[in-house]
């Protein structure tokens, strides 16, 4: 099962990370009302990380549970743990560093640090993921059969690039082709640095709602393409479902090629 794209246009950059970071903090809230814990996967990426501030800087966001709250990233840079420009360090200045998370319930992808290359970053994130989600087992799973190799994904945030990648995830390379794993090492990335860990479209598509989150003209033959019905190794982001929710939440210059039909205001996107 996985539900169809929906799409909600925001006039600029800076009210599209407020809208995505609206919506977070209320699904959260929701998922914790009923579930006790919610699972988010963090995107790196100008937008992605735009949102992470506009969640910290809402005071709305008091009425999430952050101890309950596990985080997982689609994709890594493999690069030293500091490293600035690592997906997780600059989520934990954007948001991390500024609410009260459980450490053990933050899933950072392994670094430079601790891996020889990325293919074993990748497998030791697998292994997470696996350990997680049998700790977890099957209560309270949404929408679909939950895969037993992945915990119950309630967001996954994903940027979308110029050439339609989403997470580590090329067109026509190794990653978006990659099945039966959940995880895949890249080696060859043509957005730097070449070496990265990412989710593969399988565990992606395995969460209940998939955000796409999209600013800027640059990426607006990207987003006409994956909502006009691209196949995904051409274009990754046409690949991307959600099992209850997709939703495409871009900003005015980034939805200029969409197909007319798919129009809408933020307001209609959960019809
Ligand atoms: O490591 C990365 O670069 C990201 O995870 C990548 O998938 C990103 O989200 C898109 O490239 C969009 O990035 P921008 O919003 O910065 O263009």
């Amino acid at each position: 099962m996985s539900a169809e794209p929906r799409v909600g246009i925001h006039p600029s950059q800076a009210s599209l990370a407020a809208a995505v970071a609206a919506r977070l903090i209320t699904r959260l809230v929701d998922v914790q009302s009923e579930l006790g814990t919610a699972t988010v996967v963090l995107t790196g990426g100008s937008i992605g990380t735009a949102a992470l501030q506009a969640v910290a800087e809402s005071p709305a966001h008091r009425a999430v549970d952050w101890s309950r709250v596990h985080f997982w990233w689609g994709d890594e840079r493999f690069l030293p743990a500091d490293d600035p420009d690592r997906n997780a360090v600059q989520a934990r200045s954007a948001l991390l560093e500024h609410i009260p998370v459980d450490p053990r319930k933050v899933h950072e992808f392994g670094s430079t640090d601790d891996f020889p290359d990325q293919d074993a970053a990748a497998e030791d994130y697998a292994r997470q993921l696996a350990e997680v989600a049998s700790a977890e087992g099957t209560e309270g799973v949404g929408a679909g059969e939950q895969d037993p190799r992945l915990p119950r994904f309630d967001v996954l945030l994903l940027g979308v690039g110029p050439d339609a990648h989403i997470a580590s995830l090329f067109p026509e390379l190794g990653g978006i082709r990659t099945r039966g794993s959940t995880t895949v090492g890249v080696a060859d990335a043509p957005k730097p640095p070449p070496q990265r860990v990412s989710l593969t479209l399988e565990a992606i598509n395995s969460a209940q709602e998939v955000w796409l989150t999209v600013s800027g003209s640059d990426k607006a033959g990207a987003v006409g393409l994956a909502l006009a019905g691209a196949g995904h190794v051409q274009v990754p982001a046409a690949g991307a479902r959600g099992r209850l929710r997709t939703l495409w939440l871009v900003d005015q210059d980034a939805a200029e090629q969409l197909p007319g039909r798919l129009i809408t205001s933020d307001d209609d996107a959960d019809d």
